[in-house]
């Protein structure tokens, strides 16, 4: 990989009193996605918020060249960095166009970006956001990151956990069209996804970095796979595909 966006180093975490990071080392390219894999438990979200300094933690967190160590979460968040939880955080009962507005922070938010990648959005703006499909749901939530000019990064928690296979596909479209915009660190465990969206990725196990490189080498080897990521069969590393993107229709979950 080229010199990386953000670069994380010796990342550790102590929350409670337990140590749950013991040496995140982790570089997330300037474009593309890279993904964020591991078992339940090994570490991917609790990476995500000492990146986003939610949590104590020790190390090195350096974004865009600066280092981020002892910046609070309001200072790290403003140099550029989108968050989209796994829920995905948005109004169910506001509309599309309330859901955006809530977000804008920018003088001069970015509708023309938003709107290109997503025009679904412009066509449903009154609609309410509960009502969208699970893909459009997701495609308010990126939207609202990208509203904000100076975010060069999205950072999507587990964006398909627990979503039924259609869904699925439909946020993999969400997510590939925002690539085509904006790097994304995308921690995910569902392996198609990452398969057909992820150029590069790092492997946490038991708090540390267990592996990183190009994600389709990691997929492509079944042993290191299954040792990794704990696919239980050789199939499993060849994952069921994620359909084709389909035109997004909306209205159902
Ligand atoms: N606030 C906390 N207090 C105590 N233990 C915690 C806390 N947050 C996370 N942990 C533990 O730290 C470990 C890592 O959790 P984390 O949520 O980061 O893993 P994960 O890889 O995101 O898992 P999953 O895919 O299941 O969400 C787990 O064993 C979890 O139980």
């Amino acid at each position: 990989m080229t010199s990386s966006l953000l670069s994380v180093r010796g990342l550790k975490v102590v929350v409670g009193g337990r140590h749950i990071l013991h040496g995140v080392d982790l570089d997330v390219a300037p474009v593309g996605v890279t993904a964020l894999l591991g078992r339940n438990g090994a570490g991917k979200t609790t990476t995500v918020r000492g990146i986003l300094g939610l949590v104590p933690r020790t190390g090195s967190v350096i974004y865009d060249g600066l280092e981020t160590n002892g910046l609070t979460t309001h200072r790290i968040v403003q140099r550029g960095i989108g968050y989209v939880p796994e829920d995905r955080g948005i109004f169910a009962s506001l509309t599309v166009a309330e859901n955006l507005r809530l977000a804008e922070r920018d003088p001069d938010p970015a509708y023309d970006l938003v709107h290109e990648l997503f025009p679904e959005l412009r066509q449903r703006a009154r609609q309410a956001a509960g009502t969208l499909s699970g893909g459009q749901q997701q495609m308010v939530a990126i939207g609202r990151t990208l509203l904000n000019r100076s975010n060069r990064l999205v950072i999507a928690d587990e964006p398909t956990k627990g979503l039924a296979p259609r869904v699925v596909t439909e946020v993999a479209v969400a997510l590939e069209r925002a690539a085509q915009a904006v790097p994304i660190l995308l921690v995910e465990q569902n392996l198609a996804l990452v398969r057909r969206l992820a150029d590069h990725c790092a492997v946490l196990a038991d708090g540390r970095t267990a592996h990183a490189g190009p994600a389709a080498e990691l997929l492509a080897d079944a042993d290191k796979s299954r040792t990794l990521l704990g696919v239980g069969r050789r199939a499993d590393t060849a994952p069921a595909p994620v359909a084709p993107a389909a035109p997004a229709t909306g209205g159902d979950h």
